[in-house]
């Protein structure tokens, strides 16, 4: 099976390349601001399967780019997908719990209704909706707190934090699924070989287990990292940023487990894992 990836140096991507033979490209072979190029790259590789692990992913400053990240996360998927509509190629994008509003407590259901509150979702939104429309053989899977060695991501940021301070103050009042990043892309990978069975997709979830605040994902950091830090926990209007993220991030991921067999697991072995990585 001939794997096409849209992105090489994001999280996401480097797992896929490291799980995976698979054809990454980069923003120098295919750069997301330019769709067309996009569409083009997909009938020059003529490729079994194409996963699209590429997008505009910083939150805030999407606020002030609106239109770049609405190009790279809406207009570029909208013409992978209708390129791989035309050559009859499945296609697997992946979204965001960005895309909800935040309200309540109960996981996400794939159904529930899309309303983001940020540039940064509103753009995923529009990206799901262009893969939809397209009318090709898909997956939008969605995922949330993305984490792993590579790239930027919370943990990241907390452990640099950790080597210049003893005390950091962090939302408890958000709440969602710490997420590796090798488990999305093994889930891709697997759902990418059933597509090419002849397997029909859809919209999923994968998300880390058990869902936690932010709070909590960094003090389980800096365990995992043996650090003494004073983490306390803050409400959301303490901590205020350009983008207003949800406060329930939770999804319900169990419709890809009963059509794919596939079950997120919880991420505090890989937490371990990764943390140790980093700081050995
Ligand atoms: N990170 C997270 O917490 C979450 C991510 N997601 C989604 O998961 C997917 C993968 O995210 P993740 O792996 O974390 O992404 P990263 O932020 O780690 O990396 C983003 C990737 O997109 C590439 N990219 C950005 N702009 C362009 C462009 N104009 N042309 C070509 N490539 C571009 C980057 O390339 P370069 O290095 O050249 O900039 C990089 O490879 C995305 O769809 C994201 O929306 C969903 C939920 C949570
Ligand atoms: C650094 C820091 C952040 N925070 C808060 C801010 C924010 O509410 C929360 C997480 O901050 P981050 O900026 O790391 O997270 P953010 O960039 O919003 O992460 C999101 O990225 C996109 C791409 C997604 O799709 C989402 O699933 C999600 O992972 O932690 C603190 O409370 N204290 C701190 O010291
Ligand atoms: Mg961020």
């Amino acid at each position: 099976m001939k794997i096409l990836v849209f992105g090489k140096t994001g999280q996401v991507a480097q797992e896929l390349q490291r799980q995976a033979d698979v054809t990454a490209l980069g923003r120098d072979a295919a750069d997301l601001s330019d769709p067309a190029a996009c569409a083009a790259a997909i009938t020059a590789h003529q490729p079994d399967v194409v996963i699209n692990a590429a997008a505009y992913t910083a939150v805030d400053r999407a606020e002030d780019e609106a239109d770049l990240a609405h190009t790279i996360n809406a207009q570029a998927p909208a013409a992978m997908a209708m390129a791989c509509a035309q050559g009859d190629i499945p296609f697997l994008h992946v979204s965001t719990d960005y895309v909800f509003e935040g309200s309540g407590t109960a996981p996400w259901s794939v159904e529930a209704p899309i309303a983001p509150l940020n540039v940064y979702g509103q753009t995923k939104a529009a990206g799901e909706d262009a893969v939809r429309a397209a009318g090709g053989n898909h997956v939008i899977l969605r995922t949330s707190w993305v984490f792993s060695e590579h790239g930027n991501n919370f943990v990241k940021t907390m452990l640099r934090l950790s080597e210049t301070r003893d005390a950091l103050s962090v939302v408890n009042d958000q709440i969602g699924g710490p997420t590796p990043a090798g488990g999305i892309a093994a889930a891709l990978l697997q759902m990418a070989q059933a597509m090419h069975g002849g397997q029909t997709g859809g919209t999923y979830h994968y998300a880390g287990a058990p869902s936690v605040s932010w709070e909590c994902f960094a003090r389980e950091t800096f365990v995992a990292a043996g650090r003494d830090i004073a983490v306390t926990g803050i409400p959301t209007a303490d901590y205020p940023t350009p983008a207003t993220r949800p406060l329930n991030s939770r999804l319900d991921c169990s419709t890809l487990t009963t059509d794919f067999g596939i079950t997120p697991a919880d991420w505090k072995a890989d937490l371990a894992a990764i943390v140790h990585r980093l700081t050995s």
